[in-house]
């Protein structure tokens, strides 16, 4: 059985970063895991491990701003598209890695996530060859500071979400730089965790509620709009996040084994059918 988790989220979140530690994190458990660069634009020392597949190989943002004439955005779009008509490209290369574990770092467009056909496409084609895969999407910490900030956020995941028919779990990296400036001023470190809390789990009350230091926002449209987003998260609860600390083994293990319970990792190793268990068996269980 092959796996792939497509590493995703907006720019910055810290994919490439997260991408790197969880490979670090499977190899030293003993697991066979790989990197997958899907950035054209990632620059060259970006990678601490040199990736297994690259989409640079095949095409890069650079040469397509040189020999196309493009700017970086028009770029982007092209290397998807053409990455889209070479999908046999990929398919060859991922070909090679048999019983592994594919961490796919994601470029960090919002556009790809929210209407581009490239991922869902890439989706359709990975389960096409038989590699079971889920997604995770990192919002970064900071934006917990800004409730108006964290809410795009959550709508964009929820956006992320519903185009990619796939498991997923969505991410609050950088937590390492949280302290207890979570919008607005703690006043002890219970107050602290008890905000994270609510954005971990995202109550939409912290959009309708007017406990904060800044005026309400006076425009009545916007008042209607922001109850309008309380009202759609009240009703469908998609999106919750689990905090990542890179800086501590213990959050790292959670997520991935999050990750693992999400993509039913080992499910297929080895199974036993029940009527294969005596009570042998059941003496040599712990
Ligand atoms: N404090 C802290 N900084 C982090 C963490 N993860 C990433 N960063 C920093 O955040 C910045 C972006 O990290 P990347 O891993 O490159 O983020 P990315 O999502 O791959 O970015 P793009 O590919 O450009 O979209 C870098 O300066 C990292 O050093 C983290 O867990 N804690
Ligand atoms: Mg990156």
């Amino acid at each position: 059985m092959r796996y792939a988790v497509l590493v995703t989220g907006p720019a910055g979140a810290g994919k490439s970063t997260f991408s790197t530690s969880f490979m670090t994190h499977l190899r030293m458990s003993k697991r066979s895991a790989h990197i997958v660069n899907l950035d054209p634009a990632a620059t060259g020392d970006a990678f601490e491990y040199e990736p297994a597949i690259d989409i640079r190989d095949l095409v890069s943002l650079e040469d397509v701003m040189q020999e196309m004439g493009y700017g970086p955005n028009g770029g982007l779009v092209y290397c998807f598209e053409y990455l889209l008509q070479n999908m046999d490209w990929l398919e060859e290369e991922l070909g090679g890695f048999d019983d592994d574990y594919l961490i796919i770092d994601c470029p960090g467009q919002i556009e790809l996530y929210t209407h581009h056909p490239f991922l869902p496409t890439l989706v359709r084609n990975l389960s096409r060859m038989g590699i079971r895969t889920c997604a995770a999407y990192l919002l970064e910490s900071q934006f917990m500071e800004d409730r108006y900030k964290f809410f795009s956020g959550v709508l964009s995941a929820m956006s992320a979400m519903v185009n990619l028919e796939i498991p997923w779990i969505n991410i609050m990296s950088k937590m390492d730089l949280v302290t207890s400036n979570v919008d607005g001023p703690a006043r002890n470190g219970r107050r602290a965790r008890k905000d994270i809390a609510r954005y971990l789990d995202p109550d939409p009350m912290l959009l309708a509620s007017s406990h904060q230091r800044e005026p309400a926002p006076s425009n009545p449209r916007f008042h209607a709009l922001n109850q309008a987003i309380v009202q759609l998260i009240e009703d469908h609860p998609l999106v919750s996040f689990l905090p990542l600390d890179l800086t501590s083994t213990d959050s790292l293990e959670t997520v991935v084994s999050h990750i693992d319970f999400t993509m039913q990792y080992g499910e297929d190793e080895e199974p036993k059918e029940p009527h294969d268990l005596d009570e042998g068996d059941f003496a040599d269980m712990e």
